[in-house]
């Protein structure tokens, strides 16, 4: 007899998602280890089982839902804390080279354990802030995809990311719900720093009232060498 889906792959199938084994085993050891590593450092407020799957896992690759993730052969993932969403993405297209960059090294200690543990290929961590990692060659404009959940307001992260974007490529934000005030501040940056918005998706996460926002800044422009300012000036004084 077939075994019961769990609410975990159900979600994801509605989003046209279907684990293998190995991605299953793979999810739930990481969970193990968020649990086991959260006892010793703060990775996630959310503990449960099922909402870890939901507002860590699933969230993480809502992204499926705007674009075609097949396609995207380099990622960074800008201030990943315990790896959302670049990992979970990861799990699921093993093809895509991933860049976890977050500012605080205990993060990335606990990032090198599990892409070890869980054996992903091509994933590299990088302990640093964006904006001294956007000046440097190797990494500015080299990325089909950056993604960033629960960084910044969306003009800070705009200089975070979208200098990291190649030309052609994407900068996905992962927000709660937006206001008009944060889009509309959010404007003169995105233009300035070579980016369009292109997609703004308002969903429900699960059956819950997790009110979840998607959008899709696309890099039309290549960004001008001046951004992104010294490290600490786009959050204290954010284009306007
Ligand atoms: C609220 S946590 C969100 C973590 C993860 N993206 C998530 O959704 O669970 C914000 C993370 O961004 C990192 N961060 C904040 N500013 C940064 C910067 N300028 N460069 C790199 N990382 C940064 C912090 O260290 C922290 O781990």
């Amino acid at each position: 007899m077939a075994e019961e889906k769990s609410l975990f792959e159900k979600e994801l199938e509605n989003l046209g998602i279907t684990l293998t084994e190995r991605q299953k085993e793979q999810f739930d050891r990481y969970y193990e280890m968020l649990t086991e590593w959260n006892r010793v450092m703060n990775l996630t407020g959310i503990t449960d089982y099922d909402e870890v799957n939901l507002k860590h896992f699933t969230d993480s690759l809502t992204i499926v839902r705007i674009k075609n993730v097949n396609e995207i052969s380099t990622l960074i993932d800008v201030g990943t804390g315990a790896g959302f969403p670049g990992i979970p993405i990861k799990i699921v297209f093993p093809h895509i080279k991933v860049v976890l960059l977050d500012s605080l090294n205990k993060r990335i200690r606990f990032l090198n354990a599990v892409a070890e543990e869980l054996n992903l290929e091509n994933v590299e961590t990088l302990h640093g802030r964006a904006e001294d990692f956007a000046r440097k060659k190797e990494y500015r404009e080299r990325f089909d995809l950056c993604v960033s959940r629960a960084v910044a307001n969306l003009s800070t992260l705009s200089e975070y990311c979208l200098p990291f974007v190649n030309k052609g490529g994407s900068f996905v934000s992962y927000k709660g719900s937006i206001s008009d005030e944060e889009l509309h501040d959010s404007k003169r940056a995105v233009e300035i720093l070579g980016g369009k918005i292109v997609k703004c998706d308002k969903f429900m996460l699960g059956d819950t009232d997790n009110r979840r926002t998607l959008l899709e800044i696309e890099k039309v422009k290549n960004t001008p060498g001046k951004y992104p300012r010294k490290a600490g000036v786009p959050s204290k004084e954010p284009i306007m």
